[in-house]
């Protein structure tokens, strides 16, 4: 798990005023990292056209034309000039050196964009929009300096914005760098440290960044253990009832010692699950919502769903019905609520009785959730999406390792099944939404077909391979 920053200025005026560092040894430390990554990927004579802005990103540009001179075919293109102080003093020093600096761009091996970073602060102008355009109609391997010119301050795309293949981020990882609507253009992350250890540069955060690493999978260390041990999950099986079969295939193949269907009426589940017209008074956890329609009645639904203690888990349908929703004001339960985007927007609405679009929801991703998790602190709210969000009791998480492979009906069904049977086995809410979302992520890397084939059932099957603690 790592630290997620809305800004690393305050980050690197810390490491002045504290450190004793500079400026210039910073810069020097952000183009070592993006030059030790060249150095690692690519061999020597390789060509790489830098493209370099007015300010600090494109002076970190600069400095790495400079490190690379002599072992790269390095070609250093600055479209507007140099405004920064440390832009003039790197761009002297690169002179000096002889650094190639070319009036045109052409296709090279490798791009580099520094054109703007964490600095953007305004839409980019048509000039910019045109060399960007250039840039990415270019078949080198692209390299974005910090963040990919384009892409805001608030992590939102402007009307054209770099197609980076990997970020090279300075010092600390940021949330621009996570909206959903930018992770094409930003590609793989890396972090580079500036001058001190990431422990040293970063201070404290309430955000984080989910790594495959943090999975924890449910234990089966003890062996003197029965079915009892592993808790019932019981999950809704409504209208649609393929979506309720997936989530109880899913929470019993995620371990819960039991699964049972709550239906309204006979089906014909896989052999392994149990059904029933109730709760069952040993359930440990609740599912509802997935494929639910209107098909249960007010009174069960107060029986089992709203009179209940038990840890809950809230999806799809159920953000449509206000019945169900009272449930979020049980300040003494788990319960973890897992949203899409227009699902979030019909939740909003319900609770502020304020409208809001999806694409509102999808470019203030993070300040929604952080704005829900004022009104209700106590509940997990999971919001999906290409970077899924997680917040409770103001601490955030992001897991960053979903793929496209996910983008089928049933994956969150799925997820539902997972979440609730972490529920039932004992995980508290905010756990157990983390790690459900971590194994429906990392279940979709196991799968090794075609990326648009990933059926419900082969994140399943892949469940068996995850590896963890
Ligand atoms: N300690 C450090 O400083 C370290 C910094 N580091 C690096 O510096 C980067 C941040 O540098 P930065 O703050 O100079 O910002 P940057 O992204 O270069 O742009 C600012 C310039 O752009 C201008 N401008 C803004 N929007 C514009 C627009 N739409 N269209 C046109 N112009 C626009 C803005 O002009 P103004 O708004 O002032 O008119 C200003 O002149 C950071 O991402 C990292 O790469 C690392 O080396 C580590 C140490
Ligand atoms: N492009 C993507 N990248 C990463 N994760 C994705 C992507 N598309 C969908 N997902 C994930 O797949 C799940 C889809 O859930 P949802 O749309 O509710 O499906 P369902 O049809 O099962 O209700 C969510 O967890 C979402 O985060």
């Amino acid at each position: 798990m790592q630290k997620v920053f809305r800004s690393c200025y305050e980050l690197d005026r810390r490491c002045y005023a504290s450190y004793g560092l500079t400026e210039d040894i910073l810069m020097e430390h952000a183009a070592r990292g993006m030059a030790a990554y060249i150095q690692e990927h690519f061999g020597q004579g390789s060509s790489i056209l830098i493209v370099s802005g007015v300010g600090n990103n494109g002076a970190d540009g600069i400095v790495l034309a400079r490190q690379l001179h002599g072992e790269y075919d390095v070609r250093l293109h600055i479209p507007f000039g140099v405004r920064s102080e440390m832009a003039k003093l790197q761009l002297e020093r690169a002179e000096a050196l002889g650094v190639n600096i070319v009036d045109t761009m052409e296709d090279a091996d490798i791009i580099v964009d520094a054109i703007f970073g964490a600095g953007l602060s305004r839409e980019i102008d048509e000039e910019t929009q045109f060399i960007l355009h250039k840039l990415n109609s270019f078949t080198g391997y692209k390299i974005a300096c910090d963040i990919p010119t384009g892409v805001g301050e608030n992590g939102c795309l402007m009307p054209m914005a770099f197609n980076a293949d990997v970020t090279i981020t300075m010092g600390a990882y940021k949330e621009a760098l996570y909206l959903d609507e930018s992770k094409d253009n930003i590609g793989k992350v890396i972090r580079v440290d500036l001058g001190v250890s990431s422990k040293m540069y970063e201070t404290k955060s309430d955000t984080y960044l989910l790594e495959a690493s943090d999975i924890k999978l449910p234990s089966r260390d003890s062996l003197s253990t029965h079915k009892g041990s592993f808790g019932h999950a019981a999950v809704f099986c409504g209208e649609k009832e393929g979506a309720g079969i997936i989530a109880g295939m899913a929470a019993s193949r995620f371990g819960a010692g039991l699964t049972t269907l709550v239906v309204h009426e006979k089906i014909s589940p896989p052999a392994w699950l149990m059904h029933s017209t109730v709760v069952p008074s040993n359930a440990s956890a609740i599912a509802i919502g997935m494929g639910l329609g209107e098909h249960f009645e007010s009174e069960f639904l107060q029986q089992y769903v709203i009179g209940s203690h038990l840890p809950i888990v809230l999806d799809a349908d159920s953000f449509h019905h206000s019945e169900i929703l009272s449930v979020l004001e049980q300040k003494e339960r788990d319960i973890v609520i897992t949203p899409h985007p227009k699902e979030f927007a019909v939740l909003w609405e319900h609770v502020t009785g304020e409208q809001i679009s999806v694409a509102q929801v999808q470019q203030n991703r993070f300040e929604m959730v952080r704005k829900f998790n004022s009104r209700y602190p106590h509940v997990t709210l999971l919001l999906k999406g290409a970077n899924m969000l997680i917040v409770q009791e103001e601490q955030l998480y992001i897991n960053p390792l979903g793929t496209s492979k996910l983008s089928k009906g049933g994956s969150g069904d799925v997820l539902s099944g997972l979440v609730v049977s972490l529920l039932a086995q004992g995980y508290s809410g905010i756990e157990a939404a983390i790690q459900g979302s971590l194994a429906l992520t990392l279940a979709a890397q196991h799968y090794s077909g075609a990326s648009y084939a990933m059926l419900p059932i082969d994140l399943i099957d892949a469940l068996e391979l995850l590896e963890g603690r």
